[in-house]
């Protein structure tokens, strides 16, 4: 009897439509802002120092306050978004990323650093969040032989705004003198982004309403985030969080030191290193889907993340021995190697989250994931500083690079500690059937496969 009815619901299912590409096109641009204005401030370092007259500690700062609130408010964003839904949740967090940085370049243009502090302060309150909400949409919107291609898809969209403001901020504010212009056209890029979540919530919520989700606001509490649904996270899914954390200290905590890095230990210039820094978001920007692709089809999601740790920690290898010199040349090809790591972790990792846990607490499960690698991505900085102030060879970086290493090594371990509980648990993550396995591995029934309008009810 219900056979009819459910026919028809996927007849209208817009996430079985090229529409779908539409919203992958969307969700990667709504985060395009937020990327681009990140790493403003590293980009304009010696400008924002000289302008605002202050020192390193309180250029330092401007990460600070966007990173530290960041351990918390993505597992906040990530319950926001199971209890009311991602449409508001994401149209919230663009807004705050607007005036956040509209705070940040006003403040910036009156020289007052506390207004821009605060500024930086409001754009963390919606950057990290948002992240969570688009990858929400892909989970909505793709399912496995497809989600990892959207997930890669978003990421290397999103790398391009960090590729665009390493390349062109620099060039902007030495052309015009002006610094705060830099930061308004990061405004205009977030408006943007702000533009692209309305549309796609537009058009989310017409698949919802073709599918007949009643919003969740309206549901049973039985049916609602619930904190007694944490005992579905895993322990393949706190390993991976972990992992998160440490992987994104070597690739992100290295790219907010590597300009300096470059100049101190390798004589390039502060444009130049610019260049070589954006090789790594590059690269990614071009590999990520391919590599989505590649994992959707073929599966083996431990054995790539494996691979692409193994490679991040030998690229800091490289840099440990590699003696210092004027300008060479393998450098660049070691920013290349850790841009190819870092594109199969990102399009491996994020998009692994949804077979490790049911889909309706996959808000909170981004959002956890997201916090903890925020966790690192504050404390990273802090003590990559504190080894480099407080030891002398090469400059501080020798025992700098020690401190990655051994970050990277303690990646592969945990790695491979999911490999063996993958392999104990079924290989949801080997598989190339993810959702299948997932089923039977996490005991999903039919009513937890619809609850959420999850595309992967219909694929099944
Ligand atoms: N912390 C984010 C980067 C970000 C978000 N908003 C501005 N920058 C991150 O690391 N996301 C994962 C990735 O691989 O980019």
């Amino acid at each position: 009897m219900q056979r009819p009815a459910t026919v028809s619901l996927l007849k209208n299912d817009l996430t079985k439509t090229r529409l779908r590409f539409a919203i992958l096109a969307l969700a990667s641009l709504m985060s395009f802002g937020s990327y681009f204005v990140y790493d403003n401030p590293s980009a304009l370092q010696t400008q924002l120092q000289d302008d605002l007259n202050i020192g390193t500690f309180e250029f330092n700062l401007f990460y600070s306050v966007y990173s530290f609130p960041n351990i918390i408010l993505p597992i906040l964003g990530g319950y926001f978004i199971d209890v009311i839904g991602n449409r508001i949740g994401a149209l919230l967090f663009s807004i705050l990323i607007v005036i956040g940085q509209g705070l940040f370049a006003f403040g910036v243009m009156i020289n007052s650093y506390n207004i821009a502090l605060i500024g930086r302060g409001v754009f963390g309150l919606g950057g990290e969040s948002l992240n969570v909400s688009s990858n929400y949409y892909m989970t909505n919107w793709f399912s496995g032989n497809e989600l990892a291609m959207a997930m890669g898809t978003t990421v290397s969209v999103s790398r391009l705004g960090s590729v665009l403001n390493d390349n062109i901020e620099p060039v902007i504010v030495n052309s015009t003198g002006s610094l705060s212009l830099g930061l308004w056209i990061g405004f205009l890029f977030c408006i943007f982004s702000l533009i692209c979540v309305i549309i796609a919530n537009i058009l989310d919520g017409k698949k919802d309403k073709n599918l007949g989700i009643i919003s969740k606001k309206h549901l049973p509490d039985s049916e609602k985030f619930r904190f007694h649904d944490l005992k579905y996270f895993g322990f393949s899914f706190w390993c991976l969080c972990l992992n998160c954390l440490v992987v994104y200290i070597d690739v992100s905590c290295f790219n907010n030191i590597a300009s300096n890095y470059f100049q101190e230990r390798f004589g390039y210039n502060s444009v130049e290193s610019g260049s070589i820094i954006s090789i790594t978001y590059i690269v990614a920007a071009f590999l990520c889907p391919v590599f989505g692709m590649i994992v959707d089809k073929f599966g083996q999601r431990v054995q790539f993340m494996i691979f692409s740790t193994v490679s991040i920690t030998l690229v800091h290898t490289a840099f440990l021995l590699t003696p210092e010199s004027h300008k060479p040349i393998y450098p660049i090809f070691y920013m290349v190697f850790l841009g190819l790591g870092y594109s199969i972790y990102a399009s491996v990792m994020w998009a692994s989250i949804p077979y490790l846990i049911k889909p309706k607490v996959a808000g909170t499960a981004f959002g956890m994931a997201t916090s903890i690698q925020n966790l690192g991505l504050g404390v990273g900085p802090l003590l990559v500083g504190y080894i480099q102030e407080n030891t002398n060879k090469d400059k501080g970086y020798y025992w700098v690079s020690f401190f990655f290493v051994m970050i990277g090594v303690s990646g592969i371990i945990t790695c491979i500690l999911i490999y063996v509980n993958d392999v104990k648990t079924g290989g949801v993550l080997r598989s190339k059937n993810p959702e299948k396995v997932r089923e039977s591995f996490i005991g999903i029934n039919e009513t937890e496969k619809t609850d959420l309008g999850n595309s992967y009810s219909a694929i099944n």
